[in-house]
């Protein structure tokens, strides 16, 4: 009876790796479906851990969900390499910005993520189940992309409060995801973010996923990403007219950088 079963889960761990050498589409519906389980279940068995800890919804439980998410990693063979980790150490909150590829960015943002950071993200995360639960839970703070005036009412209120709190924030300015190895244009809620709390915005950037990820091509294998965390950019002074020039100025040192960083040197100069 017991050999039974294991030649059965021999048999079908078989075929499912024959099916996973056979079709792409296979692997990568396979790899990817891992990797929302292993987010809906780390999430479910995390968020009671932050319950217990931190007693409710605050940054402390971002420690315990990165400690989590960094593991995650092993599973899919991507190593990172992370350089200049020492631009976070500011005195005081920062807005930091970087460039959004794909959910896999989950990833990367917990590799480098300093303490007491909060992310922002769009209001349909909070009804992802216990992903939802979670990142309620880590303080995220949610925007409803499909209301400016509610949106920037809420940057408004975290202009305000990040000092208090004494907080960073990390948000993604391309405002949605995009893994064409190029970065769509700013939106600019981050930068008046900045200006408003006069406090430094902080670019962090990825080298491009598309030699190792592309949901078009049914692609994802195991892969390198470089990570590099650039030198703060000041805005004591700034006025909400400067918002534009300081959009600009960190999408074109971004942009720059992600080339360099995926191996497109050269390109990316003189673009806003
Ligand atoms: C244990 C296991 C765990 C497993 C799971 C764990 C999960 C763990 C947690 C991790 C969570 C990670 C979450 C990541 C989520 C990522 C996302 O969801 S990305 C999508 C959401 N984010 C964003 O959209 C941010 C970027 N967007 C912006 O900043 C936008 O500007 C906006 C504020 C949302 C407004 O957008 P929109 O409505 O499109 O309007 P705009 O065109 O941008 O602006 C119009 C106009 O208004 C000006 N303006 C913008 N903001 C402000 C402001 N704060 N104050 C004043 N004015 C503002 C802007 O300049 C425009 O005017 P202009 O004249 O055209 O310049
Ligand atoms: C009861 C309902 C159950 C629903 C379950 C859904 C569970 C979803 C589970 C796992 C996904 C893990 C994702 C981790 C968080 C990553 C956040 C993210 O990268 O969101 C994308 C968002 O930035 C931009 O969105 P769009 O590109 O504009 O779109």
């Amino acid at each position: 009876m017991e050999l039974g079963w294991l030649l059965w889960g021999a048999a079908v761990l078989l075929l499912l790796h024959l099916l996973m050498e056979l079709s792409p589409a296979v692997n990568f519906v396979l790899r990817i479906g891992f990797y929302y389980v292993l987010c809906i279940v780390c999430s479910g068995l995390t968020a009671p851990v932050c319950l217990l800890v931190n007693g409710g919804r605050t940054v402390k439980n971002m420690r315990i969900i990165k400690t989590v998410v960094k593991s995650f990693k092993y599973f899919f063979g991507l190593r990172f390499e992370v350089k200049g980790l020492e631009n976070f150490d500011v005195e005081g909150p920062a807005i930091i910005v970087s460039n959004h590829q794909s959910i896999l960015d989950m990833m990367g943002l917990m590799e480098v993520l300093p303490d007491g950071c909060v992310q922002v993200g769009k209001k349909e995360l909070m009804y992802a189940g216990t992903v939802g639960l979670i990142t309620y839970l880590g303080g995220v703070i949610f925007i409803n992309r499909k209301s400016t005036t509610s949106a920037k009412m809420v940057m408004a209120e975290v202009a305000k409060t990040m000092t208090a709190d004494n907080v960073k924030v990390w948000v993604y300015p391309e405002g949605t995801r995009n893994c064409t190895g190029d970065l769509l244009p700013f939106k600019k809620g981050a930068f008046h973010l900045a200006v408003q709390a006069q406090v430094p915005v902080i670019p962090v950037v990825y080298s491009s996923f598309t030699t190792f990820y592309n949901p078009k091509k049914n692609l994802f294998t195991s892969g390198k990403i470089k990570v590099e965390v650039l030198p703060p950019i000041e805005t004591k002074g700034l006025t909400s007219d400067d918002v534009s020039d300081l959009t600009d100025r960190c999408y074109n040192i971004m942009r720059e950088t992600l080339f360099r960083l995926s191996g497109r040197s050269g390109e990316g100069k003189d673009s806003s």
